[in-house]
Parts: structure tokens; sequence; C-alpha cells
């Protein structure tokens, strides 16, 4: 099935390149920067047009994720040229203009499903992603709306399905006001030069968390923020409320009215309520998800671990040398590799690792033991230092010949654990045979 995403070289849309093509659709991305383009076709292995119109005659599954402030053009340029059977999509951040477009400018025969992702593009997949779909009652009922909704159901996204205008009321305070308060802090804190490195210094887990916050939104696009905010009519009286509220509390704290500051928390606890105990619970985890991994990291000092880098998807293999800050450092061939462990997945089990990434190697050693060893004692106590099993066992006169095949991922592992084995054999009184690499 081919899928066409306008506007699949940035953001969103590139995102969903990725996904959908690795979860095996033909998949076309449209973009204004040729050589963008074609940078995000070798990258993802997708197809490049700098056509819309083309990419939506192609299309069986249409994709509109282009700025706010573009996408009702985009859609009246290419929507009446989408297939009639086939379905037509956007995941715009507002939704009563894109769904009026889509249903003004496209074919009859063409379903309409318009929908808001509402996650960013470092989502690492669509488990636990809220994703809402605005679809009229007819579309609703099509083949395409089954097809899309079980889709995103069995990669676990939680999807929910309103009505266009009910979508926009509810994101003016869901994006609208959480943005709105985010970024007024963003611009506080630099209105008062307050040097925020210095000050994370000396930061609770309640400022750390509210920087986070901060840098997740300021460092994105702000155009995308600002169409947020301005597409949406029912803003201005979110503002207004938030102004009056930033007010109120000025007023109790310059009064020093002590009753009146805690009345009005406490009002808002109320109105929470058991909202308040889970906000408290999701934080935790939350803001000490990062202490519990340092904690195992240190534990894990000296030893063999993996580290995958978020960023080049590489994966590194090495003793853990040190722990500092933000910062792992690893051994690996006698070099020095230090990670952003903000920026990396950490595996224990490198074993399993290894096994995923390169081809296991092995070679068989034959050992001679006397008669009565029972060689299923010694394989079990062997196989807790060595990925190894036992081949062949032959009597031979008053011995009993033992064949171990032992397991490695390199010929350098190879060679270390040869030389262990035959040491920890010759002091259980074994003897060698002979051996043979693979
Ligand atoms: O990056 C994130 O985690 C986001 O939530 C991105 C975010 C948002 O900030 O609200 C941005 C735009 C989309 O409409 C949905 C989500």
């Amino acid at each position: 099935m081919k899928i066409s995403i306008i506007g699949g070289t940035d953001g969103l849309g590139k995102w969903l390149a990725k996904f959908l093509k690795s979860r095996g659709f033909e998949v076309i991305v449209t973009g204004r920067d040729i050589k963008k383009g074609k940078e995000v076709e070798k990258e993802l292995g997708v197809r490049f047009l700098n056509n819309n119109v083309e990419a939506a005659k192609l299309g069986d599954i249409v994709i509109i994720s282009v700025p706010i402030n573009v996408t009702e053009r985009v859609i009246k340029e290419v929507a009446p040229h989408v297939r009639e059977g086939s379905l037509l999509m956007d995941v715009t951040s507002i939704k009563e203009i894109p769904s009026k477009a889509m249903e003004k400018y496209a074919k009859e025969g063409v379903t309409v499903i318009p929908s808001h992702p509402m996650f960013g593009p470092t989502a690492p997949s669509l488990e636990r992603q809220v994703v809402i779909l605005t679809p009229s009652e007819k579309h609703k009922k099509s083949e395409w709306f089954n097809k899309v909704y079980n889709f995103l159901k069995k990669e676990g996204a939680r999807v929910y399905i309103l009505k266009p205008e009910v979508h926009d009321k509810i994101m003016a305070v869901v994006q609208g006001l959480t943005h709105y308060s985010i970024i007024s802090l963003a611009s506080t804190l630099k209105e008062l030069n307050v040097d925020i490195k210095e000050s994370r210094k000396f930061a609770s887990p309640v400022y750390e968390l509210i920087l986070s916050l901060i840098g997740r939104i300021i460092g994105q696009n702000p155009y995308l923020y600002a169409d947020i905010q301005m597409f949406n009519p029912r803003i201005e009286k979110i503002h207004k409320t938030f102004i009056n509220e930033c007010i109120k509390i000025h007023e109790l704290v310059k009064s020093k009215d002590r009753e009146g500051f805690v009345k009005l928390m406490k009002e808002a606890a109320k109105h929470f309520g058991n909202e308040a105990k889970r906000g408290a619970y999701y934080s935790d985890k939350a803001i000490f998800a990062l202490t519990r991994e340092i904690e195992e990291l240190k534990k894990n000092i000296g030893k063999e671990i993996a580290v995958k880098n978020l960023d080049s998807e590489n994966i590194h293999i090495g003793t853990l040398k040190e722990v500092e800050d933000d910062y792992l450092t690893l051994k690996k061939n006698g070099k020095e590799v230090k990670l952003n462990i903000l920026r990396t997945e950490v595996y224990y089990n490198v074993d399993e690792i290894k096994k995923k990434l390169f081809e296991r190697k092995y070679f068989d050693i034959s050992v001679l033991f006397n008669k009565d060893v029972n060689e299923k004692i010694i394989e079990e106590l062997l196989k807790k230092l060595f990925d190894l099993e036992i081949i062949d066992i032959y009597e031979l006169n008053d011995k009993k010949s033992v064949t171990f095949r032992l397991y490695g991922y390199s010929k350098e592992e190879l060679r270390e654990k040869e030389r262990k084995f035959k040491e920890i054999i010759k002091n259980i009184g074994g003897s060698l045979r002979y051996e043979d690499r693979s």
C-alpha cells in the first residue's frame, strides 16, 4: 500500500514516514526543499517527490503534514487529486479548519479522517500515545476508518473520536494554556537574566522538571507554537483567565494575605481531586527515573555494558569506567567513549545484544578426565563462567574424553576465553586433547 505524506521531510511528517516505512508501507514524501528531500529519501529509504499533486495522485493514503498556517491552502491544492477509493488524512494540531477544508475539496468517493497525534517527533513509538480522530458521521462508518482505528490500537495508541469543534475547545486548554504558561516562564527567566545552567546546580526536583518542560517546548519549531496559539479562536479567553489568576495571586502575596493564598491553593487542589495525587506520583516516576538509572549504572562500574546512542543509533559495547553528571565513560578497545546519559539507552544483558549484533563464533576443545568424573556437574559449573555446551563424550581406557564447544562474538573474546578455560581445566584435573576452531 502506498502512503503519500505531503510535507514529509521534517517534523512529525518525517517521523510518520520513518514509522510507516518500518511497518512495511511504501512511502512517498514531498517537501519544498529538494536537497533536504533527497537526504530524507536516502536516510529513510522512501521516495521523494517535489510535487504535492503528483504524490496525492499516487497515494492509497494521503496524509497532509504541513504548517498550520498553510494547511488550508495545501488541502485546496491536493485534495481534489486524491483518487476515489483512497483515504485523505491530516495531522494538524487544530481540527475545525482542516476538517472542513478536506470535506469541501476531496472528491465524493474519498474517505476523510482528520487526525491529531498528541505527540512530537521524538516519540519512540505509538505505544501509550494519544491520537484524536475527528471524522464526520459518514466517514466514521467507512471501511477505511476501521482500518485506521484498528492499526492505531494495535500499535498501542490511545484513540479518541471527537467532533472537530470539541477537539479545538479541549486543545485551547491542553495545548493553548500549557504552551502559553510555559513560554511565559521561559520569557520571564530570560527577562530576569537568570543563568539557567548555574541555577540548575541548586535545582529542586520541581525546578528541574519545569526547566526540562520549558527546554522541551522552546526547543521545538516556534512557528508551530505560534500557530497553535493564533489559529484557535478560543485561546483569547484562556489567556485572559490565566492573566487574571496571575494578578490575583500577585495581589494576595503583595498584601500578605496568607489565608487568602491558602484558600486559593486549597480550592485548586479540591478542584483537582484525586488527580493531584496522581500528578505527584507521575512526576515522582519522571523525576526519579534518571536517579534510578544512574544508581544502576554506578553498580555496574567495571562491568561490560552495551549503550545505544539515541542520536546516531550506534551501539557501543565496553567496560563502564565512570559515571559523572549527565555523562558515562566507556572503555572500548583501549579507547574511551564519553556518552550523554540523557541521550542513551543502556543494556545490561550484553550477551543478548551481542547475539543480535554479531555472529556467534565458537571453538571446540576436548578434555580428558578420569572415568569416574561426572561431566554434567562440570558442565553446570563451567556454564556459570562460559557460554558453552558439551558436544561429545566417549570413554577411552580408564579416561573419559569430553568435547566442549565454547562460544564468543570476536576472536579476541574467544582467545581470552580459551586461556581462562585451559587454566580452569588444568586445575580441576583435566588434560587437553585437541582443539578445533570454527
Ligand atoms: O513533544 C511533545 O511531547 C509534544 O507534546 C508536542 C506537541 C505539544 O507540545 O503539545 C506539539 C504539537 C502537537 O500538536 C502535539 C504535541
